[in-house]
């Protein structure tokens, strides 16, 4: 029944990156048929190629197979691509640009949606947006360009995709219930079906497109300003010479308390966005999100509080931070991605440039990069990146890190010193001295 429903069904879906790939992904595995819209060529090309979302599991292998059997159909023509599909799905980025919400991406792509759009046809929007962008930014669009009413003609839905990258289509089909919200009922119901065909664990019908639009900013919000509080009271345990770690552990222990992770800094796409979406928008209503503000401050301040800790113990190694050899390891802006947006590295990188020590940055996924200075070399050999370093500084917590100990590293003459900004080391594998770890209390 549901493969009769998709056979007729074709999709199309704007944006393959992180979610986007991994939405046309599931629908794939439905066995719908997907055309795929994307603005860069070179990833539609690694995508044809097979070479594509190399960290997010099933993407490629189900890219090939549905390319080989013509379900899957790659364009850079989104107007087109609205022509032939009756399903339209947006996941294209919303970032900031000089702290305001950039929607420049969503209001491009809604407009070939328009130029294409027939009676019948359902558009669902995916990104992360102010409440209110659904209904008052894409729907006059898609009104006004095509002479089609909302509700009558076309049906709209604003469903917040919730993926974690690296398990992005288990998070879909298995993880999480689909959050739904329509112009009216008919656009509900539809929402209800379509991913009631694709998640195991149902939907979650949310009243309106704005609640639903907030409840995807409340989830990334609740997240930093969670973020914030571990790494205030990790300061605090620094100062009153206790142990955060072990102390998070024992307040954990009961239901009703979540104390998040103290680390070098929050990055990307998401959590450090998603928060001053809604000062921004709360701004327009006059109304301070103090709290949120607050946290961001504190955040955002992390990789500067970090080196600052790491340049004490130089010096009270006697070693002068000028010309310092400093090895940052993890440029992605958390572990286990190869996603760089907003990493906390870039801050931590300059904070130590400013110290005029010497810097070189190691990833074991990311291979080359644009945003680090010229003079801060990358690379994925961790022997090449710590070889004769002063400093060893964790920024990302990837995995390969946390089975470093002291002998993991080329026999210098001098000991080497680590800052390990995630905890991801195991104190035990290091001799006194060598290792400061955030929250550790006094070192
Ligand atoms: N990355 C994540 O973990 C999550 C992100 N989100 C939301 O999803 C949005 C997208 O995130 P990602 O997939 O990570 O972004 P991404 O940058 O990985 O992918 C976006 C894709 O859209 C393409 N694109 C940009 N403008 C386009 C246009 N006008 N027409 C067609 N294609 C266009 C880009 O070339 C890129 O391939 C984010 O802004 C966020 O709001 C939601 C949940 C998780
Ligand atoms: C509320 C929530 O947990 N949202 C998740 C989040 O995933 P994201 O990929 O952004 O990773 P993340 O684990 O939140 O990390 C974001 C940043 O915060 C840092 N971080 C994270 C957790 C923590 O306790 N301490 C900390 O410092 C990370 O190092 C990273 O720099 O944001 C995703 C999103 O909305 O895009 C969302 O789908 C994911 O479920």
């Amino acid at each position: 029944m549901i493969k009769q429903i998709l056979s007729k069904k074709v999709f199309a879906i704007y944006g393959l990156g992180n979610v986007g790939g991994s939405i046309a992904a599931v629908w794939l595995r439905a066995g719908a048929k997907v055309i795929g819209v994307d603005i860069s060529k070179t990833l539609l090309t690694e995508i044809q190629d097979g070479i594509s979302h190399k960290k997010e599991p099933f993407l490629s292998e189900t890219f090939s197979k549905s390319i080989k059997n013509k379900s899957f159909f790659l364009t850079s023509d989104g107007i087109d691509a609205s022509k032939r599909s009756s399903i339209k799905i947006i996941v294209v980025p919303v970032g900031l640009k000089n702290k305001k919400v950039d929607l420049s991406s969503v209001i491009q792509v809604t407009k070939n949606i328009a130029k294409g759009l027939k009676k019948g046809d359902t558009v669902i929007l995916s990104p992360s947006v102010p409440p209110g962008t659904t209904e008052k930014i894409v729907l006059p669009i898609l009104e006004k360009e095509s002479k089609l009413k909302g509700e009558k003609d076309f049906y709209l839905i604003y469903n917040p995709e919730r993926i974690f990258e690296g398990r992005a289509v288990k998070d879909i089909e298995e993880n999480y219930p689909a959050v739904i919200s329509g112009l009216g009922p008919k656009s509900l119901k539809i929402a209800e079906n379509l991913f009631r065909i694709i998640s195991k664990k149902g939907v979650l019908k949310m009243p309106t497109l704005a609640e639903a639009e907030a409840e995807k900013l409340f989830e990334g919000a609740y997240r930093d300003v969670n973020i914030a509080l571990a790494n205030e009271l990790a300061e605090y345990c620094e100062k009153i010479g206790i142990n955060f770690w072990e102390t998070r552990k024992g307040a954990n222990s009961q239901p009703f308390c979540h104390l998040h992770y103290p680390g070098t800094g929050v990055g990307g796409l998401c959590i450090p966005v998603y928060p001053r979406i809604i000062i921004e928008n709360a701004s327009k209503f006059g109304k301070t999100m103090s709290l949120l503000e607050y946290s961001r401050r504190i955040n955002d301040n992390m990789p500067k509080k970090c080196v600052d800790d790491a340049i004490k113990m130089l010096l009270k190694n006697k070693i002068k931070p000028k010309n310092a050899k400093v090895a940052v390891l993890g440029l992605g802006f958390r572990g286990e991605v190869t996603d760089t947006r907003l990493s906390p590295t870039y801050d931590v990188v300059n904070e130590f440039l400013k110290k005029e020590c010497t810097v070189t940055v190691h990833d074991p996924y990311i291979f080359e990069d644009t945003i680090l200075p010229k003079s801060v070399p990358l690379t994925k050999d961790l022997v090449t990146a710590t070889q004769n370093a002063d400093l060893i500084f964790i920024s990302s917590d990837h995995k390969i890190y946390s089975k470093l100990d002291s002998k993991s590293f080329s026999k210098g003459k001098k000991s080497i010193l680590f800052f390990d900004g995630r905890n991801v080391l195991n104190p035990k594998l290091f001799s006194s001295g060598m290792l400061n770890t955030i929250g550790i209390g006094k070192n």
